[in-house]
Formats: structure tokens, sequence, C-alpha cells
């Protein structure tokens, strides 16, 4: 005999067509919503046996997901606390039913944009509907002298209760039969594979079973032994009995995260980030978070080894809320640049059932994220001070993620920028305060950087022969590094080796004869037509280096701002300005200075002045292609002529 008849209050006509279309990209959570009311039954049950208010067995707390293609059900079963009936009509046909209700009001209005809302928390036991077509409850309640209770709804709105419930032990099954448009949910790989994604750190123990093959084992079994019986008992003792396979729950129940960081091992944390990201890389370290007050907040983030920098896109922070799997990289709650990195964040205290714009807003969620990059900076900085050799050797591999956080977040980037390395023309690890220090006599505030050892190579060795300095900035990302580095560092100037050297270049003991340097520039100039923009005179130490091409650091930046924007119209026509530095110390410039005015070497003085720029620029990079033609030319003619043809 019903209990109990009757309807649930909402206005069922609006919500389901409403929160079917919600779910439609994330139906999957009811299972999760269901594994998680069962974990929830079995901590109140294990709360209550340690406060002595019941007496606890000998029995493992665990929840079982039976899945039958046969029967077209799937249930969820757990030894928690249980339900009586005056409970199933409390939580059930008023809590779960005004939370779909609540929900409903809440998001009515936000359907339409329903990535909106991350977590879905909320829908509860409600959410079951939205796949079944019959919902059933079956439960007995912990409490000494409760009845089997049994609840059922085909439809979310007309339930009913009875005393017919079919539980022999404490706990809860819920058997939904599911509806034809949701029959995926009974194929055991995608179920499995469903708990995973959500509950693989749920604290109770998670099984699943095929109720079909059990059956059907069960059916063998029953005619095995039949057989047997019937060939009597020396058979028996003939066959080995076979060894009960011991099922293996699908979660780990006590996460990395949830220890206290001095119990973990590195193995440990190296093989729980093999398992979370299925990968079989090591990282190059990580940081425990666990923090207790003002909120609560653990979990993992690991610094990962890189293949190449655009690797980096591919990182992955989950989050759980008390061991639940919410989403994968809420940038709400971590920062962006740190979605960079592979990790686990189980936060609590986050408010999960709220629309991202509300968790944009929320002064908590936006104090859980300046810890995160608090924390993080901590241990660059701890690695940098106290494991130097350790750090240096993954500085190759974290500095695009640094730098990038530091252009995302100029907080993290106040915080840090102690710790951030330079490679210099050694292949030394600096700071720019080591730089700086080093520049304060020779290029003041000038910080000379390579963006290519190969291509810049002769410049390097120029600098060596100067006994200067430069770093080394070869990422993508040191273009826009650079620029912010000079917004924040006031008054520092980053140039690159190639660019206004003749600063540095100069011999400050050496008096200048302007006027005979401009004799040679006008020489030059003569020579050679508007191939270069300036041209200056200089005696390099060495004496072998008849030029060097040096380019305007600020025209080549346009010009690569510029290629980058493909498109961008400034107005005028953009040029790398370029200087001609000739050196008045080579043998071949002197020579050629004293033939200027011998009318019979005029073609050969032609010649090897244009060879001396083409040589100059060809140690800066490539010819274009009219002046590779006439260098061409020009070197088979010089050959000629060495050889007398
Ligand atoms: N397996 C279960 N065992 C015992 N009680 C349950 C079980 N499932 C649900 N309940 C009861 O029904 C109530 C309503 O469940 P429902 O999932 O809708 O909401 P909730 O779990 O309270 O919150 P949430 O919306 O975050 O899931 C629960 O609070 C609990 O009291």
């Amino acid at each position: 005999m019903a209990l109990k008849q009757g309807s649930i209050s909402i206005d069922t006509e609006n919500i389901f067509p409403i929160i079917k279309k919600w779910l439609y990209s994330d139906k999957d959570i009811f299972i999760r919503e269901l594994i998680s009311n069962g974990c929830d039954a079995v901590s109140k049950h294990k709360r209550l046996v340690s406060l002595g208010e019941t007496a606890g067995d000998d029995k493992p707390y665990k929840i079982t997901v039976a899945v039958s293609k046969k029967n077209k059900t799937l249930s969820f079963s757990d030894n928690g606390i249980g339900m009586t009936a005056d409970e199933i009509d409390k939580y059930i046909n008023q809590v779960a039913f005004s939370g779909a209700e609540d929900f409903f009001n809440k998001y009515k209005d936000k359907m339409e944009e329903s990535n909106d809302i991350i977590g879905h928390f909320g829908l509860g036991f409600y959410s079951a509907f939205m796949v079944s077509s019959n919902v059933e409850i079956d439960t007995l309640s912990f409490a000494p002298g409760a009845k089997p209770i049994r609840w059922q709804s085909a439809d979310g709105m007309q339930f009913e209760i009875t005393e017919d419930g079919t539980r022999t032990e404490r706990g809860t099954t819920i058997t939904l039969t599911l509806a034809e448009d949701s029959e995926e949910f009974l194929d055991e790989y995608h179920l499995r594979s469903i708990i995973k994604k959500y509950c693989s750190f749920l604290p109770v123990e998670i099984y699943v079973e095929n109720t079909d093959k059990l059956e059907e084992e069960a059916k063998k079994k029953a005619k095995e032994a039949a057989k047997k019986a019937e060939q009597g008992a020396d058979s028996e003792t003939s066959e080995e009995p076979k060894e009960e396979i011991k099922p293996v729950p699908l979660n780990d129940t006590n996460p990395l995260w949830l220890k206290s960081p001095k119990d973990c091992t590195d193995e440990e944390y190296i093989k729980f980030y093999q398992q979370v990201f299925n990968v079989f890389d090591e990282p190059l370290f990580w940081i425990h978070l666990n923090v207790d007050y003002p909120f609560n907040l653990k979990g993992i983030l690991y610094f990962p080894k890189l293949k190449n920098e655009f690797e980096l896109v591919e990182g992955k922070v989950k989050l759980y809320n008390n061991q639940v799997f919410v989403a994968d990289n809420i940038k709400e709650v971590i920062p962006e640049f740190l979605l960079l990195l592979k990790g686990v964040i189980d936060c609590p205290d986050l408010p999960l059932n709220v629309s991202r714009s509300f968790l944009q807003n929320d002064r908590d969620v936006s104090k859980i994220s300046k810890h995160i990059v608090k924390k993080v900076a901590d241990k660059l900085k701890s690695l940098c001070k106290n494991e130097r050799e350790k750090y240096e050797s993954f500085w190759d591999d974290i500095q695009v993620f640094i730098k990038y956080g530091c252009l995302k977040d100029e907080s993290f980037y106040d915080k840090i920028k102690e710790y951030i390395l330079y490679k210099d023309l050694d292949g030394k690890y600096i700071t720019l305060k080591d730089y700086l220090e080093y520049a304060r006599d020779k290029h003041e505030n000038k910080v000379f950087y390579v963006v290519d050892k190969e291509q810049q190579s002769q410049y390097i060795k120029l600098f060596k022969e100067y006994d200067l300095n430069a770093v080394i900035l070869d990422c993508t990302i040191d273009n826009n590094f650079i620029t912010f580095l000079e917004y924040k560092e006031s008054g520092v100037r980053f140039k690159r080796i190639d660019s206004d050297l003749s600063d540095v270049l100069k011999d400050k003991d050496e008096e200048k004869d302007e006027k005979a340097d401009e004799e040679i520039i006008n020489f030059f100039k003569e020579k050679i037509g508007d191939r270069v923009q300036k041209y200056s005179v200089e005696s390099l130490k060495k004496e072998d280096t008849p030029a060097v091409i040096l380019i305007s650091e600020e025209s080549r930046r346009m010009m690569e701002m510029q290629s980058r924007f493909a498109g961008l119209d400034y107005g005028f026509d953009l040029k790398e300005e370029k200087t001609l530095v000739i050196n008045d110390r080579n043998p071949l410039v002197k020579k050629v200075l004293s033939l200027k005015d011998d009318e019979d070497k005029k073609e050969d003085v032609d010649v090897i002045c244009n060879q001396i720029v083409d040589l100059a620029l060809l140690a800066n990079k490539e010819l274009g292609a009219d002046e590779l033609d006439s260098f061409i030319k020009r070197s088979n003619e010089l050959m000629s002529r060495v050889i007398s043809l």
C-alpha cells in the first residue's frame, strides 16, 4: 500500500525542457551527482559511528554502480545512512525537488548561455530524471527498527512511497531505467570512463558491476555445480578450485593532494602526475598547495617539461570540490597563465553552482587565485635561492611560462623579477640586476641581447673581443617580454647585439680626427650610394674586419611590428636604418683610401668598396636578391682578376 502519493510543486511544464536543454552537452553529470550522494550518505554514517550514535560494523563502505543492458537499468548502491519514509519525503520530495526548483529559478534566464554555469552542482538527485523513464529508490535507514522503503517516480513530477523496499542492509539503491535517448550510459566502458572523469578521487570506494555478465556467470557456475554433483564426489577433488578475482575500485580514495607534503615522496608525486595526466614523462618540479586558513585549498601544481614552446597550450589544471571533479581549466579560480601548468586543485569553499561572471567578481575567488600565484612565486624564489643549480637546469623549460606569467600578471613579475634568469654569452645564468651591474661602466642601462646565436655570431665575436657581454633572448615571447621589461624597469633599454654599438665600440682613449673620418665617409658614400643610411668610422680592435653593419633598434622593432601585424600602416615607408661602421685600422680599407685619386685603379676600388659592404651585410643577415646577384658577379670578376684571366 502506498504510504504517500503526491506531485511536486514546480511548474513542471517549464522546467523539463529547460533543464534538459542545459544538460544536453553535459548529460553525464547525473552519474557524478548520484555517486556523490552515496558518498555523502557514507560520510554521514561514518560521522554517526564516530560520535557513538550508532554502532559500526566491519563491512567496508562502498558504492556499487550496476549496469544491465538487458533491463536497461543503471543502479547506484551505497551502504551509507539510508533514509526513512519521512526522510524521503523531506529530502527527496521537498529538498531535491525544491533544489531543482531553485536551480530552475536561478538559471532560467541563463539557459541560452549554458556554458556560463560551472560546476553544475545543485541539481543533485533530480538530474536522474534527465536520462530516465523511471527512477526508483530502495532504502533502509540505519535507524533501529527502520523499514525498507521504496520510492518511485516515472517523470519527476508524480511520486509514490511504499513500504515494500527490497533492501535488507543499511543504505540506498537508486535504480534508473534509462530513457531511449540515453541508452549510451548502458555501455560499461563509457560508464567507467565517466566515473573515472568525475569520481577518480572520491573518498569512498566505487565499483562497477555488469549485472548481465554476473547473472550469466552465476548461471554457468550453477550448471557446473549441478554437473559436478551428477558426476559424484570423486571428480570434485580432481579439479583445482578457481581463485576468485577480487574486484578493484575505480577510484583512489586518498589522493596525494590530501596528504601532508612532508609525507609525500618524489616517486609518489611523479606517479600521481603520470596517472592523472596519462603521460610517461616526469615533471620538472611541483608545488603542493595546502591551505586551511582563511580558506580551504589543497592541490598539486606541476611544471611539465616542455618539448617545444608551443606545447604549453596543453596544460591542464583540474578543479575539484571535495574530491569531486568539477571542470578543467577554470580561469576564474586559477590565473590564466597557471593554466599552462598541469595539476589538481581541490577547493571545497568555492561556490561552484554559480555563474562564471559571479566567480569573476567574488572576492574569495580572487583571494584564492592570488594565493595560488603567491605560492608559485614563493616556490620559484626558494628554488632559485636554495637550489640554484637545479633551478638553472630547469630554466630553459620554465622561462616561457614565467615570462608569459609576467606579461599576464604584473604582480607576478614584481614577486619574481629577481629570480628571472638570463643566459649570457658564456652560457652563464645571470639576473638582470647582475647584468646592469656589469654594464654600469661600459654601457649604463643598456642591455645587449642576441636573438640568434648562429646568425649573430660575427657580432658575438666582436663583443667578446671588446670584453663585452650580452644576454640570449631567443624565445618567441622575448620580443614582448623586452618591451614589458622596458616599461617596468624605467631607464633600461634593450639593444640587439647588431644595433647601435658605436658607443660601446669606441676606443675612449683614442683621439678622433673628425675631418679624416668625414673624408672616409664621403669616399664610401660616393662608392656605394644609398645602400646604407648612415656611416661611422671606428678603429676596431680587430684589424681584419673592414666593416660592420649595425641596424637601428627602433627601426628594426617597427619593421618587426609591421610584419607581425600584417597590414599595419604607419603612413610612411618603413626601412631598417643601417649604419656602415668602417674600420680605419683595416689594411684593405687603408689601401682603397690611398688609391682614391688613382684613376687607373678606380674600377678596382669601386669593386672592393662594394664587396666590403656586401660582406658586412652578409655577416648581419642574407643579402637581398639583387644584392646577392651583384655580389656573385663581382666575386667572380675578382677571382678572374686575381689570376689575370
Ligand atoms: N544515497 C542517498 N542516501 C541517503 N540520502 C540521500 C541519498 N541521495 C540523496 N539523499 C538525500 O536527498 C537529499 C537531496 O539530494 P540532492 O542530491 O538533490 O541534493 P544535495 O545532495 O543535498 O545537494 P546537491 O544539490 O549539491 O547534490 C540529500 O541532501 C540527502 O539528504
